[in-house]
């Protein structure tokens, strides 16, 4: 069964008369609709009580607006979304004031108007205005022509004018072939200094995406499935006055019957201009439509009645899912990223909405995140894998990740990955050197060794998860670092043993232990690695970096003891450095020091247990 959830009504918060639940209780038995005459009644108070900006609880609902273009952005973000979530229900309109000016002064009086204009995040306070925008010599002549007295009769530019709308070439009056017209075209470009242009052809042709757009006199942010908001005028100064041309024919039925004032934009005004007439307006506003009175006699600039829409599109994850859940409820606002994957953790509370709330997360991060997946259970077993839980997007867990330049590939689903510590392996890394013989205990699919094989002489690599190995060789490979990588598949106590005793092999000079949970217990795989080594030949003894948990109040005194322990040595040096905090007062630390020559030549030898 599917289960379609409604937002909750605007204005529901500020009024406990309207107070229905901040969500409706029971996810499998929603359905709820606003009286929308009280929500109307409501709005204006419910406004004021509000902080400035754009809010769900603001507006009018998409069922008080009156039909118009809006619908049909409004379906085609609903034809996006499956039938879980009801984005229309988060279509917002609200009234504003915005000045009409001409597109060519605009920049300027938004400067001088700063601090009246419209504030908020994501709009421009700059709006076209739909099917306003003429060519630019095309204007200058409509210019002359609303201002006759100015008129001077240039039948030259007219013939200009014309030659340009038919496409004839000057001079000769017929047509010419296209590639005659983009030939002249490079001649008078290279007269003018643009010899650079190498792809005349392409970089003359509008792509074919902004020519429709162009078309359709559309702002990209007003139209189609990406709708994010739209502005509209709803009652202008203009109309038709009497000696005044009828360009519908040559501007569209737009403009039929109205004043041309050429290419226009609308300077969106605070919104609590919204209901002011001019003289109610700040003097600032005030003087500039005063100047620009005086100016002209054909003033272009006109307070104007606007409507700004605001879709599902518009708002944020955070404020979509603080209207549809539970009042109280915390907000999951934070999650993992793992190449396409989005990795929640969501708390018990938030089960009955998991997949609503992968939708909201789906739909706010595409398309980077093309998958959504909840933890079903903490990270228990050997091979530190997660249960995982598809819960929106396509199902695949085998993502790529960029980390530090190197490309890994990952089983989310069967291998060990923590994008939280890419800061501590660059921190790790910076401890190596270009001599250095790299031994990875646990490698995973090779983020550390991988990464230090780039700097280092050599690496020997090893995971006990063969899935993990099966990766960390392809990425070997994909980062073309497989001759300076040796892979092993063993239990992580045998490994120390082999790579250290096998004489072929190069001196270790630095050792990763990254198993926090147990990897200070491996340590004791280190006693007596070198005693069969005759007195007198010269033995290297490696640096370990191994990290650990601990919930200890002094974290690195606790944690310096577990090593000593695992030793069975208490005079020796130890650099610790907190790496991160992974649950309250529970730390995750790096310990490094060198490893102890009396431990490395001591005769009793802790068995690799098989
Ligand atoms: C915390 S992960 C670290 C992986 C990698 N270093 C990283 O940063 O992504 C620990 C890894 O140790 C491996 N592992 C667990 N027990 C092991 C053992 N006894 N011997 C060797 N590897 C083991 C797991 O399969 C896992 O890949």
């Amino acid at each position: 069964m599917v289960t379609r959830f409604m937002l909750r009504p605007p204005n529901s918060l500020p009024f406990t008369f309207l107070s229905p639940p901040r969500f409706l209780p029971n996810p499998l038995s929603l359905s709820f609709s606003l009286n929308s005459t009280t929500a109307t009644a409501t709005a204006t108070a419910a406004n004021q009580n509000l902080p400035y900006g754009p809010s769900l609880r603001k507006g009018h609902k998409p069922s008080e607006l009156p039909k118009n273009q809006s619908e049909e952005a409004i379906e085609q973000v609903q034809e996006d979304t499956d039938d879980l979530l009801d984005t229309n229900s988060f279509t917002r309109a609200f009234d504003i004031a915005a000045l009409r000016v001409p597109s060519e002064r605009c920049f300027a009086l938004e400067n001088r108007l700063r601090g009246h204009l419209l504030n908020w995040a994501r709009i421009r306070n700059i709006a076209r205005v739909r099917g306003d925008e003429v060519d630019g010599e095309l204007n200058d002549y409509l210019k002359h022509r609303s201002d006759s007295s100015n008129y001077d009769g240039d039948t030259d530019g007219l013939v200009a004018l014309n030659r340009r709308i038919h496409g004839r070439a000057e001079g000769d009056g017929e047509l010419l072939p296209p590639v005659l017209y983009r030939d002249k075209l490079v001649k008078t470009f290279n007269t003018r200094g643009f010899v650079k242009f190498r792809n005349l052809a392409r970089m003359s042709r509008p792509k074919k995406r902004k020519k429709k757009e162009e078309a359709e006199g559309r702002d990209k942010r007003g139209s189609g499935r990406n709708a994010v908001y739209m502005v509209e005028v709803v009652e202008d100064g203009s109309g038709s006055e009497e000696g005044e041309e009828d360009l519908s024919g040559l501007l569209g039925d737009e403009f039929k019957g109205r004043k041309w004032r050429g290419s226009t934009r609308l300077l969106l005004l605070d919104e609590q201009y919204a209901d002011n007439r001019l003289e109610d307006m700040p003097e600032a506003i005030k003087a500039v439509a005063k100047e620009d009175g005086d100016q002209s006699t054909t003033s272009a600039l006109e307070l104007v009645r606007c409507r700004l829409t605001l879709f599902y599109n518009y708002w944020q994850m955070d404020e979509i899912l603080e209207a549809l859940l539970p009042k109280d409820m915390i907000i999951p606002s934070a999650f993992e990223t793992v190449g396409h994957i989005a990795h929640l953790n969501l708390r018990d509370e938030h089960l009955p909405y998991k997949r609503l709330i992968a939708k909201v997360v789906l739909d706010k991060h595409k398309p980077k995140i093309q998958t959504v997946v909840n933890k079903i259970s903490s990270i228990q077993n050997d091979y530190r894998t997660m249960q995982l839980e598809v819960l929106a997007g396509n199902h695949s867990l085998v993502a790529t990740v960029v980390e530090n330049g190197l490309r890994f590939h990952v089983d989310l689903g069967a291998v060990y990955w923590n994008s939280k510590l890419s800061t501590e392996r660059q921190r790790l890394l910076s401890c190596f050197s270009q001599n250095d013989v790299v031994c990875d205990v646990f490698a995973g699919v090779g983020p550390i060794a991988i990464s230090a094989a780039k700097k280092v002489k050599h690496v020997y690599a090893n995971d006990l998860n063969p899935c993990a190995v099966d990766y960390l060789e392809r990425n070997c490979v994909l980062n073309k670092l497989e001759r300076k990588v040796e892979v092993y598949n063993m239990d992580g106590r045998r490994f120390i043993d082999a790579i250290f005793t096998n004489q072929k092999a190069r001196p270790i000079t630095q050792v990763v232990m990254n198993l926090p949970n147990d990897a200070a217990e491996y340590l004791g795989a280190f006693r007596g690695i070198f005693r069969k080594i005759p007195n007198d030949k010269e033995i290297t003894l490696p640096t370990i970096h191994v990290y650990g948990f601990s919930k200890g109040e002094d974290p690195e005194f606790d944690f310096h003891e577990r090593i000593r322990i695992a030793l069975s040595e208490v005079a020796f040096e130890v650099k610790t450095h907190r790496v991160r905090l992974v649950a309250p007062g529970k730390w995750m630390i790096c310990a490094s020091f060198i490893l102890p020559e009396r431990v490395a030549i001591a005769k009793v030898h802790a068995e690799p247990v098989s």
